[in-house]
C-alpha cells in the first residue's frame, strides 16, 4: 500500500534537512520503503484538508491506506515496529531503543528548541543577551551526560536503532549554533548518522525539492 508523507513545499532552511520530514524520510529509507511526498504550502497547512490530518496544521504527516498519523516520533515508531531495520530483534533491546527515542524528543530536544527560539524568534528581544547563556548551559547539561553515556560507542545501545535516528536528528538541529563542536564525540556520532546511505538518500530527496523552482 502506498505510503504518503507531507513536507514543506519550501522549507525555511532552504534544504538543510532540519525540517522534520527528513526524520521520517530517513526512517523509511532505513526500512527500505518507497514513499510518496505531498508538498504543502504554509497556507495549505492551516486549511481544512491538512488540518483533518494534522490537528496542529504542521508537517510531517504519514498516510498508508486508511491509517493517518502525525507526530514525527510516532511515525518513526510505527515504521520501526512494522518493518526491519530500525529496531533490534531482542525485546528488551527494542524497549531500550524506544527509551532513547523518548529521551531524544523529551529530554534532549527541548533545550535545543529553546536555543533555536532565543536565536531565531527572540533575536531582537531585550532579554536575549541575558537568556542566551542560560539556555546554552541547559543544552550543555543534556549533552554532557549524553556524551558520557555514548562513550566510545558507535551508537547509544548496541546497533543503530530508531533511538539513534531521532537523537542524531535532534543533535543536527544544534549544529548551526556551534555548540556541538564542544562535544567531539557527539559531533562524530552525528557524522556517523549522516554517513549512513539511508540518511544520504533522505537528505538528497528533501534537498532536491527545496532546490527546485516553486510550482507555478
Ligand atoms: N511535534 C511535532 C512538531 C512538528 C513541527 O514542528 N513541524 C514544523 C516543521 S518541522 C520544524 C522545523 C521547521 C523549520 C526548520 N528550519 O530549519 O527551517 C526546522 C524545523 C511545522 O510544520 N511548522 C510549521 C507550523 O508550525 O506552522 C513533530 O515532531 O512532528
Amino acid at each position: 500500500m502506498t505510503i504518503t508523507i507531507t513536507a514543506f513545499e519550501r522549507s525555511p532552511d532552504g534544504g538543510k534537512g532540519l525540517a522534520r520530514d527528513t526524520r521520517v524520510r530517513w526512517a523509511l529509507e532505513e526500512a527500505g520503503l518507497p514513499y510518496e511526498v505531498r508538498l504543502v504550502s504554509f497556507r495549505a497547512m492551516k486549511e481544512a484538508a491538512h488540518l483533518a490530518l494534522h490537528p496542529f496544521g504542521q508537517i510531517p504527516t504519514y498516510e498508508e491506506g486508511d491509517l493517518a498519523l502525525f507526530e514525527t516520533g510516532s511515525i518513526v515508531l510505527h515504521i520501526a515496529e512494522r518493518h526491519a531495520g530500525l529496531f533490534p530483534a531482542d525485546a528488551n533491546a527494542r524497549a531500550r531503543a524506544i527509551t532513547w527515542m523518548f529521551a531524544a524528543l523529551n529530554t534532549v530536544e527541548p533545550p535545543i528548541l529553546e536555543l533555536v527560539t532565543v536565536k531565531l524568534v527572540e533575536g531582537d528581544k531585550p532579554w536575549k543577551a541575558e537568556r542566551l547563556p542560560l539556555v546554552e548551559d541547559r543544552v550543555r547539561a543534556r549533552l554532557n551526560p549524553l556524551a558520557a553515556r555514548l562513550g566510545d560507542g558507535d551508537w547509544l545501545d548496541g546497533g543503530f536503532s530508531a533511538g539513534d535516528l531521532l537523537m542524531v536528528s535532534v543533535l543536527l538541529r544544534l549544529r548551526p549554533s556551534g555548540l556541538l563542536n564542544e562535544f567531539p564525540s557527539l559531533a562524530a556520532y552525528v557524522a556517523r548518522g549522516e554517513a549512513r546511505p539511508a540518511y544520504q538518500r533522505a537528505f538528497a530527496a528533501q534537498l532536491a525539492i527545496n532546490a527546485a523552482p516553486l510550482p507555478a
